[in-house]
């Protein structure tokens, strides 16, 4: 069976139902935020999503979101929740990296005036430890704030470093801008938690129709790739990983 091109994360997930729904959807990776925020789950809630998604015959990753959180309550949780992989959206410094040990998603919130430069630097600290994130979600910067916030992120910058690192588009993405910023940023993946909401609660119309625009954008993309060259593209190699 041929790998679907690109990556689609949903994001922020606080009940079974919402996670069925992103599953049915079709969504690769589901979020569950452990860092405070109007989303953030307990230990028996995100046991019990889980639990739920077991019971699928195929299941999206579960990802463990935490802020500036001890590496140590990190492993303890995704040992018992369990999660696939965990994201870090907080302060944590490049050297955290290597006491974990499930793949990781580092969050880069790009504040403004960051340049092209800074930016790769950045994440270049990132990829040059013995334990590389998968991949680098790019997502706005709002002061005070570590994510889920819908604004969105610095389109432009995001595109440089895709070129040069597995990109996770996230921040403000939404069923009506989703194919547009596949388009322009080439990322290997998309992420989305306050666009597939209604009044603060996940919808499962607006999780469907993310998911189907994001997947036509990127099977775009795919034929484009294709078009060009006949050898498998980086971003499916790295799909196939998770
Ligand atoms: O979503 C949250 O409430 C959250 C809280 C604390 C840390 C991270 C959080 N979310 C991180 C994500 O990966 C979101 O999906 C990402 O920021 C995109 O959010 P949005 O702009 O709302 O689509």
């Amino acid at each position: 069976m041929p790998v679907r091109p690109g990556i689609v994360k949903l994001c922020g997930m606080r009940t079974p139902e919402d996670a069925l729904a992103a599953a049915a959807a079709g969504a690769d990776l589901i979020g569950l935020v452990f860092a405070p925020s109007r989303r953030q789950v307990s230990l028996s809630l995100a046991c019990a999503i889980v639990q739920e998604l077991e019971t699928l015959p195929a299941r999206p990753a579960v990802v463990g979101l935490f802020v500036n959180a001890p590496a140590a309550e990190v492993l303890r949780l995704a040992e018992t929740v369990p999660l696939d992989l965990i994201q870090l959206c907080g302060d944590e410094p490049a050297a955290y990296l290597d006491s974990l040990d499930r793949p990781v998603l580092r969050t880069l919130r790009l504040r403004p005036g960051i340049t092209s430069r800074e930016a790769r630097a950045l994440a270049t600290t990132y990829f040059e430890r013995p334990r590389p994130p998968r991949a680098l979600v790019v997502d706005a910067h709002v002061p005070g704030h570590f994510g889920g916030t819908g604004t969105l992120a610095d389109w432009e910058l995001a595109a440089e470093l895709a070129t040069e690192f597995p990109v996770v588009l996230a921040g403000g993405l939404h069923p009506g801008n989703v194919a547009q910023a596949i388009a322009r940023v080439r990322p290997a993946g998309v992420d989305v938690s306050s666009g597939i909401e209604t009044q603060g609660r996940k919808d499962p119309a607006r999780i469907r129709a993310f998911v189907a625009a994001a997947r036509a954008a990127f099977g775009a993309l795919d034929e484009e790739a294709r078009d060009l060259s006949p050898e498998p593209q980086p971003t499916l190699a790295w799909k196939e990983e998770l």
